[in-house]
């Protein structure tokens, strides 16, 4: 009871604080509001604009100075008044979520912080620490007794005396517990128990010590995470950006860090979780999308690129760009590619401007025995030097200054950006060159994009030289074929200028190829790279196990840490039983951490009509399917279909029909796997489909099949 009155206390406390600050700040930022309107009203009011001379100009300059760093102190304390004010009003809703208590030896009284989204500061005390200040970790540790946490390089021993968890709402001080009291942990299953949303939610208040060591690792340079479906790895990775963005804020900033998703759904997915936490989302990108922007080229769309990796066979061609042989072979190729020559001329409008022999013989003139790619650089240097010599020359001749004399005071205008003021020979020299280079700038840009190399034929010599057969080339550039590119692109032609990321954050990182591995450790040499993934859920044709991803960043001498997770958040007890079964490894075994829940219904169809009966007596379910084929015949059959819902509030909207490649990485409460019957399911990458689709579902399962159920799951007959 003592303990109550006083944890009442507290939260009534820090909730009168945070109304307070949220009426001041409010109060700060509407006065700055109008106080900056004024400030813009005088500026274009009192400062008389005089020209007339140059005391005066000079007069009017400094006025418009002084009333300009004005604004800009304005706008600098709208700013912060304007961040303070988002942190207040996130932390109005749950002020804090948990309570360490901690002795640090000393004589003092044992301190305690309570642990929130954000901190918060009223006048002298700290109300609430941020949950990712260092004294939080002693939280998340969820350990009583002796331990440390490590402030400003220096470890901190201490004794935690208490954790305590709360469930509060605003003002309400709903419930509260302390870990050596519950062995349960209540405030986890409550957030567990929550029904799917549209979006990833942040999961502060409930981070386990497992996600919490990946989440806080400053340490290792290359963390690869191996975890179970469900166990936390996506939402460990934005937790982690948040951690990041925090704790290294003196020397990152959110443009150092990269997120590679799986596809464009689930970027949409995770878009709401670092906002949430107050932090700005960094770069998202998809593989396909990454290789695009760096190449500066169409590619095959996601949806090809899809329909190609969920297919059962790969052809040869496709299989050696995909391997790290073949990527490291490209990666010392430099002796091959001197050999040839990959010059093409640079046109404009179809006329020929550099011939291609040029350029070859530019490249003939450079060291033999510096690599291809200083080669290219040198040749770059000389074009741009020659092109400069011819515009010169050019521009020296009488056609080209007498141009520059015909122009009209409009063209003056934009070609210089004012009208011709001397016209003396030196003069029209100038001008005539500055016409030239506006009038050619496509040859400046074609020499810069290095567009005078044919990096396409590039390709198809070295393919030939490693199989001794001819390559064939796609008709759009495929997504393995732009990775050998990209490859070739950065290793002899230009440096990617993404080599100077900082964090590189890799989610379903077992369906990258080798040569995809491969290419990110070759491309973000300064990064630090979190890779997250999951086995048992490389569904696709293209996959790399665990110890070749290591093994790729270990060959280059870069530290790999690997943690596995093996408890699994998402799905109920016996949706967990069932997935677990569906793992290759016998001696693996995944601890769910929900309840049981309900059991696996199985369900045999004869026909479409039966499914269609049993969809309308559900509330909402979500049908998973084998391929994006199968989904589409089955979203056209029901909508299609005559339905009388049991329900009248459900409507055809209530099902969403899915190919697990799509499905992948999102959750539904109820999984409808669709035909999970022995055609449809035999092999051993259907049994990693089956794992990937049943770890979909929250809390219900219900899985459907014609004729006979595949033997993958006769354990569930
Ligand atoms: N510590 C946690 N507290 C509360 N919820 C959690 C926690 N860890 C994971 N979850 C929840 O478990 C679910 C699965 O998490 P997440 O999607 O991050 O797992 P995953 O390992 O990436 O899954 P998969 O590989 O199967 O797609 C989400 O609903 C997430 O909010």
């Amino acid at each position: 009871m003592v303990n109550t009155q006083a944890e009442e206390q507290y939260l009534q406390k820090v909730y009168r604080a945070l109304k307070k600050a949220e009426g001041q700040l409010s109060e700060t930022l509407a006065k700055g509001q109008s106080s900056g309107i004024l400030a813009l009203q005088e500026m274009a009011g009192d400062v008389r604009l005089n020209f007339d001379n140059f005391a005066d100009n000079l007069d009017t300059f400094a006025q418009l100075e002084m009333k300009n760093r004005e604004i800009d102190q304005l706008n600098l304390k709208q700013k912060t008044a304007a961040s303070k004010l988002a942190q207040v009003r996130r932390l109005l809703p749950q002020a804090y979520f948990g309570k360490v208590v901690v002795d640090y030896f000393d004589e003092e009284e044992k301190q305690s912080f309570y642990i929130g989204v954000n901190s918060f500061n009223d006048e002298n005390e700290n109300l609430v620490y941020d949950w990712r200040s260092p004294v939080a970790e002693l939280f998340y540790n969820n350990v009583l007794g002796p331990s440390a946490y490590w402030a400003n390089g220096k470890k901190i021993p201490v004794a935690i005396d208490l954790r305590r968890q709360f469930v509060i709402s605003y003002d309400r001080l709903k419930h509260y517990f302390d870990t050596h009291i519950a062995i349960e942990d209540d405030v986890l299953l409550a957030a567990l128990g929550n029904s799917a949303s549209q979006q990833m939610q942040a999961i502060t208040a409930t981070i386990q010590k497992e996600q919490n060591v990946i989440i806080r690792d400053l340490d290792h340079e290359i963390i690869l995470v191996n975890g179970v479906a469900g166990s936390g790895k996506t939402s460990t990775i934005m937790q982690r950006i948040a951690y990041l963005l925090y704790s290294l804020r003196q020397e990152i900033s959110v443009d150092d860090v990269l997120i590679l998703a799986p596809n464009d759904k689930f970027i949409q997915y995770l878009a709401h979780v670092l906002p949430s936490l107050g932090e700005k989302n960094p770069r998202n990108l998809t593989w396909r999308k990454l290789l695009a922007w760096q190449l500066d080229q169409p590619l095959e769309s996601e949806i090809d690129y899809f329909t190609r990796i969920t297919k059962s066979e790969v052809d040869k061609q496709t299989t050696v760009l995909r391997s790290q042989k073949f990527a490291e072979f490209v990666d010392n190729a430099s002796d091959i590619l001197q050999n040839k020559n990959y010059f093409q001329k640079i046109t404009v409008k179809q006329k020929v401007i550099i011939k291609a022999e040029t350029i070859a013989e530019m490249f003939a003139t450079t060291p033999k025995d510096a690599t291809f790619g200083q080669r290219i650089q040198s040749v770059a240097v000389k074009l741009r030097s020659y092109w400069q010599r011819r515009l010169l020359k050019q521009a020296q001749g009488k056609a080209w200054q007498d141009r520059v004399l015909a122009l009209s005071e409009t063209q003056q205008q934009k070609y210089f950006g004012h009208l011709l003021q001397d016209e003396s020979p030196k003069a029209l020299k100038k001008y005539a060159l500055r016409l030239l280079q506006q009038k050619y700038h496509e040859i400046e840009v074609a020499i810069t994009n290095f567009s005078w190399l044919q990096p396409a034929q590039m390709l198809a010599d070295l393919y030939l030289a490693y199989t001794g057969e001819r390559y064939q080339a796609a008709e759009v550039l495929t997504v393995d074929e732009a990775t050998i590119a990209l490859l070739i692109q950065h290793r002899f032609i230009k440096t990617s200028p993404l080599a100077t990321m900082k964090y590189i954050l890799v989610d379903e990182v077992q369906d990258y190829t080798p040569a995809q591995i491969f290419l990110l450790n070759q491309l973000f040499t300064n990064a630090r790279f979190t890779l997250v993934g999951d086995y048992n859920q490389a569904i696709f044709n293209s996959q790399t196990d665990f110890t070749t991803i290591g093994a790729i960043f270990k060959a280059t001498k870069r530290e790999v840490i690997v943690y596995d997770l093996l408890n699994s958040y998402r799905s109920s007890g016996a949706i967990t039983a069932t997935f677990q079964q569906l793992t290759a490894q016998v001696d693996f075994t995944i601890v769910p951490v929900r309840p049981k829940g309900k059991k696996v219904a199985v369900k045999k169809l004869v026909k479409l009509t039966d499914l269609a009966r049993f969809l309308a007596i559900e509330k909402s379910v979500t049908v998973i399917t084998k391929t994006q084929a199968e989904a589409d015949y089955l979203t056209q059959w029901w909508y299609d279909q005559p339905i009388m819902f049991a329900n009248e509030n459900t409507t055809k909207e209530n099902v969403t029909i899915l190919p697990i490649s799509l499905a992948k990485g999102l959750e539904f409460d109820h999984v409808l796997l669709y035909n999970a019957s022995t055609e449809n399911y035999t092999t051993e990458q259907d049994r990693k489909m089956l794992y990937t689709a049943t770890s979909r579902g929250m809390q219900e399962l219900t899985i459907t099949y014609f004729e006979e159920l595949t033997p993958l799951l006769q354990f569930l007959a």
